[in-house]
């Protein structure tokens, strides 16, 4: 700023002619309020000053501003590593021809795809077999370079249940979370490695993976599970009571309010897979609930 000057007069706000003229005797200026225009010396950053505090995620805002400092390196960690296996010598890589009694694997693409919406390096993985042991002779290839291997299928009480037959007698505890779709879960550490195995159905992959592996995933990131987002409904429906819900939802903005609608009238069915396009969330209804109405408030568990 010229000594004396306390204000900036952009030239548009003179008569001065536009482009590279001399400067006429004469200026006719708009009035401007002093000190208009002006930016301090330091007023964006200052000595001392904390730019980017300690366990946050290095994002495209945060970088933009450690390089608006002039600091080109950081000490960072590498993101978490995923790695997502689905089980069961029923599925057909996505592609192929599907023979008698196949079909095709969604759960791998829904793990790979919801871990990389978060940030994390994922790898897809397919066993098409239900052999315990075979799965036990894979298991230092699966854990190896990775911090989370989640496994999908195979973990209830029938027969062949390769995931649950394999890990249980390695420390993995299975269990069944009171949930509507998924359950039953598995969770334990294999050579140093996180693992979590998920119900087979889709939507049951797909609620659990939100309710246990993401906070699992934002915890070991440094970040905080975003909570869920309180909306109302714009349909109700009868539930039996028991389990909590995940009610697949779609939302959209009404005279200021999030409405929640059910995705489809069949519900919270686990195998409903081709409904899970256009989901934005799962509308959770309590244990206890009979069901729900139009206006209720309710609190939905977001997709990323
Ligand atoms: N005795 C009990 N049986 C079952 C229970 C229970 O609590 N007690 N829970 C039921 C529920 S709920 C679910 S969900 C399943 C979960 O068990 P599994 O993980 O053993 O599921 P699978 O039999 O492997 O698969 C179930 C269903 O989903 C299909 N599937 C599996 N993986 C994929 C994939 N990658 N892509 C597409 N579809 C997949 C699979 O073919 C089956 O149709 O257990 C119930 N039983
Ligand atoms: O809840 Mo299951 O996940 O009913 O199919």
């Amino acid at each position: 700023m010229p000594q004396g000057a306390d204000t900036v007069v952009p030239v548009e706000l003179t008569d001065i002619p536009r482009g590279p003229v001399p400067l006429p005797q004469e200026v006719r200026v708009d009035e401007l309020p002093a000190g208009d225009n002006i930016r301090a010396a330091g007023s964006d950053v200052t000595t001392g000053q904390v730019v980017a505090e300690a366990g946050t995620v290095l994002d495209a805002l945060t970088l933009g501003a450690v390089a608006a400092v002039g600091v080109a390196e950081v000490e960072a960690t590498r993101p978490v590593r995923v790695r997502a296996v689905a089980t069961g010598d029923e599925l057909a890589p996505l592609g192929t021809e599907l023979g008698p009694g196949q079909l095709p694997d969604c759960n791998s693409w829904l793990v790979h795809g919801l871990a990389t919406a978060l940030g994390h390096p994922t790898e897809r993985v397919l066993l098409d077999h239900d052999d315990p042991e075979e799965l036990g002779r894979r298991l230092p290839e699966l854990t190896a370079d990775t911090d989370l291997l989640v496994f999908t299928g195979g973990v209830s009480a029938g027969a062949f249940e390769v995931v649950r037959q394999c890990l249980e007698p390695r420390g993995i505890e299975f269990g069944q979370v009171s949930m509507q779709p998924g359950k039953p879960q598995g969770v334990g550490q294999l050579d140093g490695v996180t693992v979590l195995c998920l119900p087979g159905n889709p939507v049951s992959a797909v609620v659990s993976f939100l309710a246990f592996a993401r906070p699992w995933l934002d915890a070991a990131s440094g970040r905080e599970t975003p909570g869920p987002v309180t909306t109302v409904l714009g349909d109700g429906w009868a539930k039996k009571p028991g389990r909590t819900q995940y009610m697949p939802v779609t939302l959209s903005p009404e005279e200021g309010r999030l409405v929640a609608r059910r995705r489809s009238a069949e519900g919270s069915l686990s195998h409903l897979a081709s409904r899970l396009a256009g989901v934005d969330g799962f509308a959770i209804v309590p244990a206890a609930a009979e069901g729900v109405q139009e206006g209720d408030l309710v609190e939905v568990m977001m997709v990323p």
